[in-house]
């Protein structure tokens, strides 16, 4: 599978009763799922977030998705394809920058590390890194080594380097979770920014319900685990950029929040 042609909406991702269970299953003992009967269709380019208590599965479902671990049962396809091994297409955003970027090399040879591993000429190179710098706000510090950086800026340099490789689907695992509550604004508002301009497809992980309002276009909510499923989905039919001061965004947070008081 490749990146879809510029310009062209990605294919949907289909889920179908998936499951996922750690244990090898051995004997007659129902298997322990951690995840239990999924069944989702995320539409290409949507923001999707997926929403969900601690340890409930939604790191385990997106690293499904991107093939880094095995299906238990079920079927995960993109388009006509079933996913079942990591894909240029899909590409990951960690909570944690420091563990994927190289600390040896500069802000630009980190976001030009998988187009130098393309074999992508030099210039052209330089053209696609000197776009993704400045789309996330780093023109200026092209020289510089992560550990010049701050936690949010080296987020920054771990998002231009996945975009530089233009997957179609963006994977983010709580990409903000370790910032500040200023700098996580300001990254979330750069997110849809760069959604709006790119139309990827964007799957979402977090446990923070104003995050998931302020961002997602549609929120599927995991139940607690084991056995976890996607018990309500939520469409968020409101304009960017969103403001937790607007009376929609508050009611629909205080209709999310009192689902998990339940
Ligand atoms: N490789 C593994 N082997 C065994 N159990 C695992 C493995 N990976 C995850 N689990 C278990 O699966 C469950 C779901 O974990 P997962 O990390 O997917 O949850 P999460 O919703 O992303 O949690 P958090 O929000 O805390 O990151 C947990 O009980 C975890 O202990």
């Amino acid at each position: 599978m490749t990146s879809q042609p510029a310009g062209q909406t990605p294919a949907a991702i289909r889920i179908e009763n998936l499951r996922k269970s750690f244990q090898a299953g051995t004997g007659s003992r129902e298997p322990h799922y951690i995840i239990k009967d999924i069944d989702l269709t995320i539409k290409g380019g949507e923001f999707f977030i997926l929403l969900g208590p601690s340890g409930c599965g939604k790191s385990t479902l997106l690293n499904m998705i991107a093939g880094f671990i095995g299906k238990t049962e079920g079927r995960i396809a993109l388009g006509d394809n079933e996913i079942e091994r990591p894909g240029s297409e899909r590409a990951m955003v960690f909570q944690q920058a420091d563990a994927s970027l190289f600390p040896w090399l500069t802000v630009r040879e980190n976001v030009e590390f998988g187009l130098r591993m393309k074999k992508v000429p030099k210039a052209r190179r330089k053209e696609v890194s000197d776009r993704y710098i400045a789309l996330v706000g780093l023109a200026g510090h092209e020289n510089k080594f992560p550990k010049e950086l701050s936690g949010g800026m080296k987020q920054r340099v771990q998002l231009a380097r996945v975009l530089a490789n233009d997957p179609a689907i963006l994977l983010m695992d709580e990409p903000f979770g370790a910032l500040d509550a200023m700098t996580r604004r300001t990254m979330q508002k750069e997110l849809i920014r760069i959604w709006q301009e790119t139309k990827k497809t964007v799957i979402f992980v977090t446990h923070d319900i104003q995050e998931a309002i302020l961002l997602g276009q549609r929120i599927g909510i995991m139940s607690v685990g084991p056995s976890s499923r996607i018990t309500d989905l939520y469409d968020i039919p409101l304009a960017y950029p969103r403001d937790l001061s607007d009376p929609n965004v508050l009611d629909l947070l205080s209709t999310i929040e009192s689902h998990f008081d339940e």
